[in-house]
């Protein structure tokens, strides 16, 4: 994704509240010694999987949703993804485009077996009902006819993605320049690999191309690390639990930084260790490392988009 790996590392190169260490970065691909601790997709054993086209639906759904757990304490990732994978084992044809159309939020709870309204409930109704709708006027209906579509390449699944489908569209205007993250596009891509291991709807030859998901725990992750430094105003307002505003500076080099980070993590290892590892696989052990922290402090921006 050139554009997204440009456009973040412009943010790094002007930002002002978020500052990419590089000492930091060399001292965690020394201590690794390049060898990333490998992470099974789906370690956790949630997700749906059948091998065929009805686990790319389940994942296009998942990756629509999959933004924003924060505000309920008790809600994660994992609660999203097993209750989507319970509910299609009760109903093969639950994600239907007819049917992802028709859901209230109060249904989409019931779904979830959620005793209360889930965070940002009226937007995730709202982004259902627009992948079931866009699904059926351009591809048929199918998440699959979309892959198949895409030639096996994981940057023009992404962009078909972004082109048709605005909830996608993760992208803002910083300093006045536009700047794209693509993080549930990039993720969708990246979970059809993973969950196929990179065969048959995961085969995708340039996989390499995908940056990491900018989402709201890798950037603590990278911070724990030594990796990012906050301005002191930055830090206290995350400490402190306040909220940032989507498409204030701060929240865009919170993202842009995370990806400029682990990209030059990973020529790093490249040019010093000799081994050409993934994004995506530096993405998963970050990542799965930040969720098994429960008291991780991460910052808290009300977003559809991660
Ligand atoms: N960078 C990155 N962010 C990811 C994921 C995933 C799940 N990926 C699946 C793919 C294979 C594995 O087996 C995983 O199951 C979710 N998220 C983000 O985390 C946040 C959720 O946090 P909490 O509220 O604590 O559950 C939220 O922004 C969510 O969008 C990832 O892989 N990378």
């Amino acid at each position: 994704m050139e554009e997204v790996r440009s456009s973040t590392a412009w943010v790094a190169r002007v930002a002002t509240h978020v500052i990419v260490d590089y000492s930091g970065i060399e001292k965690v691909v020394g201590n690794i010694q390049g060898s990333i601790p490998k992470v099974e997709w789906d370690f956790e054993g949630i997700h749906y999987f059948d091998n065929g086209p009805l686990t790319v639906q389940y994942l296009f759904v998942l990756d629509a949703l999959n933004f924003c757990f924060w505000p309920d304490k008790e809600l994660s990732y994992d609660k999203l993804a097993s209750g989507l994978n319970d509910a299609l084992l009760n109903d093969k044809s639950a994600f239907d485009a007819d049917r992802l159309q028709k859901y209230t939020g109060p249904q989409l709870r019931e779904m979830l077996k959620w005793p209360r309204p889930l965070p940002l409930e009226d937007e995730r109704v709202r982004l259902l009902h627009e992948v079931g709708l866009e699904l059926e006027r351009s591809f048929g209906g199918k998440a699959s006819n979309l892959v198949d579509l895409c030639g096996k390449s994981a940057v023009k699944l992404v962009t078909l993605i972004a082109r048709h489908f605005p909830g996608f569209q993760d992208h803002s205007v910083y300093k006045g320049h536009q700047i794209f993250l693509y993080k549930r596009a990039q993720i969708f891509a990246a979970d059809l690999w993973g969950a196929f291991k990179g065969q048959g709807y995961g085969e995708l030859y340039d996989i390499g191309a995908v940056t990491i998901f900018a989402d709201y725990i890798v950037p603590a992750v990278l911070r724990q690390l030594g990796i990012l430094k906050y301005s002191a105003a930055l830090a206290s307002t995350i400490e402190a639990n306040n909220e940032i505003g989507p498409g204030t500076e701060e929240e865009i080099e919170l993202r842009a930084c995370s990806v400029y980070a682990v990209e030059k993590m990973r020529e790093l290892i490249s040019s010093k260790i000799g081994k050409q590892v993934l994004s995506v696989e530096l993405d998963l052990w970050l990542w799965s490392r930040g969720i098994q922290q429960l008291s991780l402090q991460h910052h808290r921006t009300l977003s559809i988009y991660y």
